[in-house]
Parts: C-alpha cells; sequence; structure tokens
C-alpha cells in the first residue's frame, strides 16, 4: 500500500481554501448560472475548481483531473456571464493569494484562471494517477442555503486512494444540532460550523475545523456500532431531491428493517461524512425511474473512501462494489448503499426485496 501522505496534506490545502471560498460567497451575495433547472452552476463552483486545480497543477503537475465543471460558460461575451467571470477571477485569486502554505505570489491572469477550470476534462479509466473533482457537490442545497461539499479524490489504478471533502454548513461538533435545511440566515450566523473529513486509503478516516489551520491535528472518526440486533434503532440519511434517489422505496426499506424514526434529508456528499462519523447510519441513494442514470464518480468518490476507511461498507443497491475504473460514470453500478459494515447485507437485502415489491428488481 503506498504512502499519500504528501497528496493528503495538498488536497486539504486545497478544499480548506476552496471551501473557504465557496462560505464567502454564499455569505455575500450568490450569482448562479443555470444551465438547466436540474444542474445550476455558481460563482462558487467554478472558483472553487480553478483555486484546487491551479493547486493540484503546482503540486502534481502530470496528475489528470476528472472535474465536473468546465469554463465553457465564462468565454461567452453574454454580458451577465462577462460579470460572472469578473467575480470568479477576483474569488479565485483572493484564495490562492491568501495567507498559508500554497500562497501565490502574483495573480493568475484571465487566460490561466479558465485554463485552470478547463484541467478538469480527463475521462477516467483503469490506469494511471487521476484526481475526481465535485468543487461544490449538492450545488441546490448550496443555493438554499442547505448541506453542501466539496469533494476532492485521488484516484490510482482505477482505485480510490484519497478522498477529502469540505463540509461548510456541517456542525464541528457532531451532536451539535445542525442547521435547519435552507436557512440561509441559520448558517450565516454560526461559527460552530465547517469540517474537512479526509480519509487515505488503510490509514483510517479524520475530520478537522474548516476554519483551523493546515498543522491543526487530525481528529479520528468512526461509524456508530450498529448491529443486527438494534438495526431498527439506526437512522436513515438520503438526498432532499426527490428526483435523485427513490424517497418511497426508502420508506418501503426503513419498513422492512424496523426502523421508524424519520430519515434526516440532506444534500450532497455530506451525507456521507454523516454516516462515517456517526450521527446517520445508513445512507440510501436508490434509482429513480426506469434507473438510467448514471451516478457520476466525483460525487461519490470521497465520500465512499471515508465511510469505508471509518468503518463502513459502501456498494450499489445490489451489493456490488463502486467501480470507478470505467470512465466519468459508475456505469457498472446502480444506486448507492453506505452502512456499518456488519449490518449491510442486511439492508441490502430489504433493498433487493423492496425493488422486487416495486416490479423493479432489474435494476
Ligand atoms: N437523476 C439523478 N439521479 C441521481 N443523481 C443525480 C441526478 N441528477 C443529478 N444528480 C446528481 O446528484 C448530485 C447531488 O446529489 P444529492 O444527493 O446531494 O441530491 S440533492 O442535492 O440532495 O438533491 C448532483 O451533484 P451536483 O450537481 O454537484 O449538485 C448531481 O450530480
Ligand atoms: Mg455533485
Amino acid at each position: 500500500m503506498s504512502d499519500y501522505r504528501k497528496e493528503q496534506e495538498v488536497a486539504i490545502e486545497a478544499v480548506r481554501r476552496a471551501s473557504l471560498i465557496t462560505q464567502k460567497v454564499l455569505q455575500t451575495s450568490i450569482s448562479s448560472l443555470t444551465k438547466s433547472d436540474k444542474s445550476p452552476v455558481t460563482v462558487g463552483d467554478f472558483s472553487a475548481q480553478a483555486i484546487i486545480n491551479a493547486i493540484l497543477a503546482k503540486h502534481f503537475s502530470d496528475d489528470k483531473i476528472v472535474g465536473e465543471e468546465d469554463a465553457d460558460d465564462l468565454r461567452s461575451k453574454d454580458a451577465d456571464k462577462v460579470a460572472l467571470k469578473e467575480k470568479v477571477i477576483g474569488l479565485v485569486n483572493e484564495g490562492l493569494m491568501a495567507e498559508g502554505a500554497d500562497q501565490l505570489e502574483k495573480p493568475l491572469s484571465e487566460t490561466e484562471i479558465l485554463e485552470a477550470i478547463d484541467k478538469g476534462n480527463c475521462q477516467g479509466g483503469v490506469k494511471g494517477r487521476m484526481w475526481t473533482l465535485d468543487p461544490i457537490d449538492g450545488t441546490k442545497g448550496f443555493l438554499r442555503g442547505g448541506q453542501y461539499a466539496v469533494c476532492l479524490a485521488l484516484i490510482v489504478d482505477g482505485e480510490v486512494r484519497l478522498g477529502v471533502m469540505g463540509c461548510p454548513n456541517l456542525p464541528i461538533d457532531k451532536s451539535a444540532k445542525k442547521p435547519q435545511e435552507g436557512n440561509l440566515d441559520e448558517v450565516k450566523q454560526r461559527d460552530d460550523l465547517g469540517v474537512i473529513f479526509v480519509a487515505s486509503e488503510g490509514k483510517g478516516a479524520f475530520q478537522r475545523p474548516l476554519h483551523a489551520t493546515s498543522s491543526t491535528q487530525l481528529t479520528p472518526i468512526k461509524t456508530r456500532e450498529i448491529t443486527p440486533e438494534i438495526l431498527s434503532k439506526a437512522s436513515f440519511c438520503e438526498s432532499v431531491e426527490a428526483g435523485h434517489s427513490s424517497q418511497g422505496t426508502n420508506a418501503k426499506i426503513a419498513e422492512f428493517l424496523g426502523i421508524s424514526s424519520p430519515s434526516v434529508r440532506m444534500d450532497s456528499q455530506a451525507k456521507y461524512a454523516s454516516v462515517a462519523r456517526g450521527d446517520g447510519d445508513i445512507y440510501l441513494r436508490l434509482p429513480v425511474g426506469d434507473g438510467s442514470y448514471q451516478e457520476k464518480i466525483w460525487d461519490h468518490a470521497a465520500g465512499c473512501l471515508i465511510v469505508t476507511e471509518a468503518g463502513g461498507k459502501v456498494s450499489d443497491a445490489k451489493g456490488r462494489p463502486l467501480d470507478f475504473s470505467i470512465g466519468r460514470t459508475l456505469k457498472n453500478n446502480k444506486g448507492v448503499v453506505a452502512a456499518h459494515a456488519s449490518v449491510h447485507a442486511k439492508v441490502i437485502e430489504a433493498v433487493r426485496k423492496a425493488l422486487e415489491e416495486e416490479g423493479r428488481g432489474h435494476l
């Protein structure tokens, strides 16, 4: 097993800088560019992707990046997109020039920033080293002041080796009350929010406050001990958007497992983080409709390793491991189930039963 200490240090610093910029965007004004109703992109997405890609390119110039966004829209001559580009340039340079280990000496030019965003164009695959980046996962959550996550993972020869996730709206203390979903004023006012989660293959999972300096110690995290005997006491995490995961099927599965507590709905890979630190027990993301949607690798790579290293097990709805080796999507998988390793098989069995009852057992 290789040691990815240097990569971990750089990835934490990159995610920290990008997360702080997204938090600033959230606390001032959010400028969104809607590609479609389903996929809004914000000044935060572009800025975070440019910051992270620029830092990765500085330290690991040979590595490829599979990123969610490209800069096409920012090259448009439309007045609103030109204004968006100006904001992105300002924020990226602010993030990169800030005090800290990776401080830039001089600002990046417009061309350099657009090129940095476009570095995320790798198509993935089974060989070699690549990073996968979702600059703001849960963009709809971000826009409504809910949970979102800045997610970065290193994949080597098709396996996730390192995962780092910034969750600016999650409480540092897992037992503290989460901000009310969509209450933008609350997330602006609270000073106990903002966590970075980290996992490196075979080395465990950890968290640290987002606002701490990069040398701050990491605190180990673990999934909650939950045996098959007390499975009925478990809690579910699921997507806010009904279009991303079948909430009706989840309710049926809860019933099969004897779970009566209401599911916790939150956007983004913060769901993986919650399971990893024992704040929730089971993350269910079951295919909707005909199941034709292919999950993207940047929506799962970091979270998957963080849960696994915290003692959990992650698979698709059939119990198959997630396959990150075949390109930009998880096309060999359908849905996601993350749970404590000792109850994962029972959850998969309930998923099978529920899908069969719905006539969707073939998915
Ligand atoms: N149809 C469908 N099915 C499943 N997943 C989809 C679908 N459409 C989009 N997406 C992806 O979902 C990402 C956000 O997932 P979440 O679990 O955070 O959903 S939600 O935000 O709570 O609604 C979201 O990531 P972001 O675009 O980064 O927000 C999308 O990549
Ligand atoms: Mg995403």
